[in-house]
């Protein structure tokens, strides 16, 4: 039985590698927008919720290819900020241009213009995180908890939605960057798992945790294993 083809409608490598690697053993074969050699459609993240937009991203991305398409919406809500970045996390830092400048470009919006997507976006989280910790500065450690949160929508070609499932991960927001692994915020975000991990253990960042350690314990490994049943019921009747 050949595998189902499953569009992952994305513009985030980083999801993208962490989707693949999460597929493994289902017949599926993820199909990336970039794989369908066609403009890709604006898709407007106006939701209120993570839902909101990842069912709106699904149905458009599904209509769009004429595939089943997974989206996926997620963010980093922290608890001292009221839950913000929330559904914001991705472009927080553009918001209010004030924020500080990132190390790699000296203006905000530049990047994107002059570097290009992926260039462009590495500032954008560099701009983020410089954001985070000067939103958080000062704040003792039992103050800096927060919680990764990711919603993963499925929808037909007929722009019908199969399901949407959830996955959390609680950590604490840390002073300083560390690792160069997962993407975005991951270099201040320390899982609680990791925190609990054994005394005098400093709890190491998602980005120095492996690809795999980061699958077993992030929102979006939650959430796809919740999302696991319904891809092997779609693989098994050939989509
Ligand atoms: O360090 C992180 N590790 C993660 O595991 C993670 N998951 C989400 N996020 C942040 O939340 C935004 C999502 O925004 P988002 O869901 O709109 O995605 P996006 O705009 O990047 O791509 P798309 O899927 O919408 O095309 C991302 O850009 C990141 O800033 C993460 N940060
Ligand atoms: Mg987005």
């Amino acid at each position: 039985m050949s595998p189902v083809d499953l569009l992952f409608g994305t513009t985030n490598p980083g999801k993208l590698r962490e989707l693949r690697r999460l597929v493994a053993g289902l017949a599926v074969r993820v199909v990336s927008p970039d794989d369908l050699g066609r403009p890709l459609p604006e898709v407007v993240e106006d939701g209120a919720t993570f839902q909101a937009n990842a069912e709106k991203k699904a149905i458009a991305w599904a209509r769009w290819s004429g595939l089943h398409a997974l989206a996926d919406d997620s963010g980093l809500c922290v608890d001292a900020l009221g839950g913000a970045p929330g559904v914001r996390s991705a472009r927080w830092s553009d918001l209010e241009p004030d924020g500080p400048a990132s190390p790699v470009c000296e203006l905000a919006g530049v990047a994107e213009l002059e570097l290009g997507p992926v260039a462009g976006r590495a500032a954008r989280d560099e701009r983020n995180n410089d954001k985070l910790l000067a939103a958080l500065s000062g704040l003792p450690d039992p103050r800096r908890a927060a919680r990764y949160e990711a919603v993963l929508a499925l929808a037909r070609p007929d722009g019908t939605l199969v399901g949407t499932v959830t996955g959390t991960c609680s950590g604490r927001i840390g002073r300083a960057r560390r690792g160069d692994g997962g993407f975005g915020y991951d270099p201040l975000f320390i899982p609680t798992a990791e925190l609990q991990a054994g005394e005098g253990t400093r709890g190491r960042t998602m980005a120095e945790l492996t690809p795999e350690e980061k699958d077993a314990l992030s929102h979006r490994g939650e959430a796809f294993r919740r999302l696991r049943p319904l891809l092997a019921t779609l693989a098994a009747r050939g989509a």
